[in-house]
């Protein structure tokens, strides 16, 4: 049997809603510490390509493997405790809370098995350091105790990363992390994402093509639900069939 060279790989993904063929049939591999971006354009079902991967919708048929085992059927919170974490296109914390307790808060909501057996104050004191290296990692130390609520709308984003972090995942799966910023703020996310990639492996929904350009190795594009093409970033760069359906003229309308 021949070993995969992927971390985390969909084979024939697909996702029907009713007659709407959303997910088609997708076949994508991530290799572990790549990153790369899903691109497309709006409704070519790269949200519920990553909904698929990370178990927050059950696939209509296909498989999803995971370090060479089927997790097609698992769902979300199962998925995110085998090291796959997700953010979202909409802010997720909770506004009235620390950035320091928003981290705790994610951290202890996926401990593993091995460390509920741990006293409840060395299991403090693990979550509570968790929190205070996501928070570091993301930026947002000198943050730790500001209320959420009260930051600017891209330090909410980066605590959505921080969050995602304090759950001490080995994919980050981030959709549309620079929605709705301005353009201090992209740079800001851009360098934060170009860091992670070093030591995360990236899957990455977005449609800013800088940034995508700036942080992605390996482009995967969909388009109605298909998989036009997926490789190096020169070759989906130089194909005429991506130009034609994507990044040709109107690509900036994007
Ligand atoms: N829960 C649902 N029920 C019915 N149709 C859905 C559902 N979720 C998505 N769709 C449809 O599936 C298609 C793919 O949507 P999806 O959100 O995955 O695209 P996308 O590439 O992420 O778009 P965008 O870039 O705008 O976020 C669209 O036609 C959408 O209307």
């Amino acid at each position: 049997m021949s070993v995969s060279p992927f971390l985390f790989e969909t084979k024939g993904l697909t996702k029907s809603f009713g007659g709407l063929i959303a997910v088609n049939a997708v076949s994508i591999g991530f290799k572990e510490c790549e990153a790369h971006a899903i691109i497309g354009p709006n409704g070519a079902g790269k949200s519920t390509f990553v909904n698929l991967l990370t178990g927050h919708l059950p696939a209509s048929g296909g498989h999803v493997m995971y370090k060479g085992s089927d997790i097609t059927r698992l769902p979300a919170h199962k998925v995110a405790r085998l090291g796959i974490g997700r953010s979202y296109q909409k802010t997720n914390i909770f506004p009235s809370f620390t950035c320091f307790e928003n981290c705790r808060l994610a951290a202890q909501s996926l401990l593993p098995h091995s460390m509920r057996f741990l006293r409840p104050a060395a299991a403090y004191r693990e979550v509570s350091a968790r929190a205070s290296e996501a928070l570091e990692r993301a930026g947002l130390a000198s943050r730790a105790g500001r209320m959420a609520g009260t930051m600017s709308y891209g330090e909410q984003r980066q605590l959505e990363i921080a969050m995602v972090l304090a759950t001490a995942p080995q994919v980050l799966v981030l959709d549309e992390p620079l929605a709705g910023m301005g353009k201090e703020e992209s740079e800001g996310m851009v360098r934060l994402l170009q860091d992670l990639a070093r030591s995360y492996t990236l899957i990455l929904i977005e449609h800013d093509m800088d940034a995508v350009f700036a942080i992605a190795k390996v482009l995967s594009v969909m388009v109605n639900g298909t998989l036009l093409e997926s490789g190096p970033l020169d070759q989906i760069r130089a194909s005429k069939a991506v130009q034609d359906a994507y990044l040709g003229d109107g690509a900036e309308a994007y």
